[in-house]
């Protein structure tokens, strides 16, 4: 920007500084001098008026073209990254279509690991089988003492699979016992395989140090000396960020992956054995005692065994809403919004979606800065669980807690914050089930133990914490959400996507 010049002053000033003194004018300045001095003055003031005016719209039309950002926030498993599908599904459909068939893989990974979870719990009430029954053998146990706290609760089973009459009849008095099956010992025997089949995508889904999947691709084949221990740079999520350009990644990873050891055909094989082994009332009941609760716990897909197991699989949108991946670092995921009428600014949208788990948290804070919107995800059902991470933690504390950090983050106290109280499916079928809320959380006393009691609480108690420890008042939007069901969530999402286009539009003006 040029200097603008000082107004003329016939006699200089001894006492001004060396720069007004320079540009004053001479003393014996004529006056046909003068008036072109004056001119050229005036054109200088024209010319450093219309470079302001052009920064300041240029500042403007920046500001206007600056994407829409929208932070994910929550605790692991809280549902951020299947927000993110949902955001794909609906503004990114096609690409988001095509890239199903990548879902495969992690989704017989899903699968593969509830079969084991249910082979582990299996095998452990077989162990606690024999035991009684050697007790009873060895004549150290009164059936009379008092046992573990499930005892008393349980109806009494018998021992099956026992070639001794005699001691399969003492024991079959004992209440902590359940009878297996010659057919279900067959079953699971034969699908022992399933285990290696297990470590084998983990092996291909996941780094070193993860306990779950955490890619949707098969890493490059044998560009790292050690194949077997992939660098960490490969363990981060390849992410839905690339939604739009990932195509290199379809080149359907099994086909090279396995030759001999087709997921597909391995699966396809056990597909009878798996069913009966979901369908067999004695493992439903181990799992019942041991409060193993699957059908609640991420990757789900033991009521689908037929379709996911068919050799031709290829996975539904639903199924990739369910599909269980974790996201390690940050992914961002870009996509131009569609123009509607009115409309002018707001068309491109970055969306990061975090790791949640505890010792990822401090990689979120360079993405506080320039965020139109948070969506903070709190998985409501989660009251009676503890952390992955740490099993000291109460998930529902934690979520309280993480929430609180948000709101009182100063970076963060214009931002504007939108809470999903999520998995609120989960938790109607929690309370309907007879689990008892105010058991793990004391303050909900006498009040009814259904969902809808339950989920307005929670929303009443997470906006007063909003009001309560935000810097200064902000705009707040809280929704109950089951971000898996499809029809509701979309409702939910063009709602959030109006407001954050609206508030967005308004920041832009104000400039
Ligand atoms: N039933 C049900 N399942 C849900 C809901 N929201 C998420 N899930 C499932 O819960 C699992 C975890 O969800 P994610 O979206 O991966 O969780 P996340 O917050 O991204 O977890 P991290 O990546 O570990 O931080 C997935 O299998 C989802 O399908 C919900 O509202 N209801
Ligand atoms: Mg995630």
């Amino acid at each position: 920007m040029p200097a603008r010049l000082a107004s003329s002053s016939p006699i200089p000033d001894p006492q001004m500084d060396p720069l007004t003194l320079a540009i004053a004018p001479p003393p014996d300045e004529s006056p046909e001098q003068k008036t072109r001095r004056e001119a050229e003055e005036q054109e200088a003031k024209r010319v450093s008026e219309a470079i302001d005016e052009a920064l300041k719209q240029e500042r403007l039309s920046d500001k206007k073209k600056r994407p829409v950002k929208l932070l994910l926030l929550g605790q692991s498993e809280s549902g951020k990254s299947t927000t993110l599908r949902q955001f794909q599904r609906l503004y990114t459909p096609t690409a988001f279509r095509q890239e199903r068939a990548l879902w495969r893989s992690v989704i017989q990974l899903n699968l593969t690991r509830s079969v084991r979870i249910i082979l582990d719990a299996l095998e452990a009430q077989l162990a606690q089988n024999t035991n009684y029954y050697v007790q009873s053998h060895s004549n150290a146990y009164s059936y009379n003492q008092p046992g573990p706290s499930s005892f008393h609760e349980s109806r009494t089973m018998n021992i099956m699979n026992d070639d001794n009459d005699n001691a399969n009849e003492s024991a079959s008095f004992h209440p902590a016992t359940i009878p297996f099956s010659d057919h279900l010992l067959l079953v699971m025997r034969r699908l022992l395989p399933l285990r290696h089949l297990e470590a084998l995508l983990m092996a291909k889904l996941a780094p070193p140090e993860e306990d779950e999947a955490t890619r949707l691709t098969f890493p490059p084949p044998v560009t790292h000396p050690n194949p077997h221990r992939p660098s960490s740079a490969e363990a981060t999520l390849p992410s839905a960020s690339t939604a739009n350009n990932n195509n290199n990644n379809q080149k359907a990873p099994e086909r090279d992956a396995f030759n001999s050891h087709d997921p597909t055909q391995i699966i396809h094989s056990c597909r009878e054995d798996i069913l009966d082994l979901w369908h067999e009332p004695a493992v439903r009941e181990v799992l019942r005692r041991r409060k193993v609760r699957l059908e609640e716990s991420p990757g789900f897909f033991l009521d689908d065994i037929e379709r996911v197991t068919s050799l031709k699989y290829l996975p539904s949108e639903d199924d990739v809403l369910r599909a269980r991946l974790k996201t390690v670092g940050v992914s961002e995921y870009r996509f131009e919004m569609e123009l509607s009428a009115g409309k002018e600014s707001g068309s491109e949208w970055r969306i990061y979606d975090v790791g949640g788990t505890r010792s990822q948290v401090p990689a979120w804070v360079p993405f506080f800065e320039n965020i139109d919107a948070i969506i903070f995800l709190a998985p409501i059902s989660a009251f009676d669980q503890t952390l992955v991470e740490d099993r000291t933690v109460n998930r529902l504390e934690d979520s309280v807690l993480m929430w609180k950090m948000i709101c009182q983050n100063k970076m963060l106290s214009k931002v504007d914050l939108v809470l999903f109280l999520n998995k609120c499916d989960i938790l109607g079928s929690k309370l309907s089930s007879g689990i008892r809320l105010a058991k793990y959380v004391r303050s909900y006393g006498e009040r009814s133990n259904d969902v809808d009691t339950a989920s307005k609480y929670f929303r009443t108690k997470f906006s007063a914490i909003q009001r309560e420890y935000s810097p200064i008042p902000r705009r707040f939007y809280g929704y109950l959400t089951s971000v898996t069901d499809i029809t509701t969530t979309s409702g939910i999402l063009a709602s959030v996507r109006d407001m954050i286009v609206r508030e967005h539009l308004k920041q832009s003006r104000l400039i």
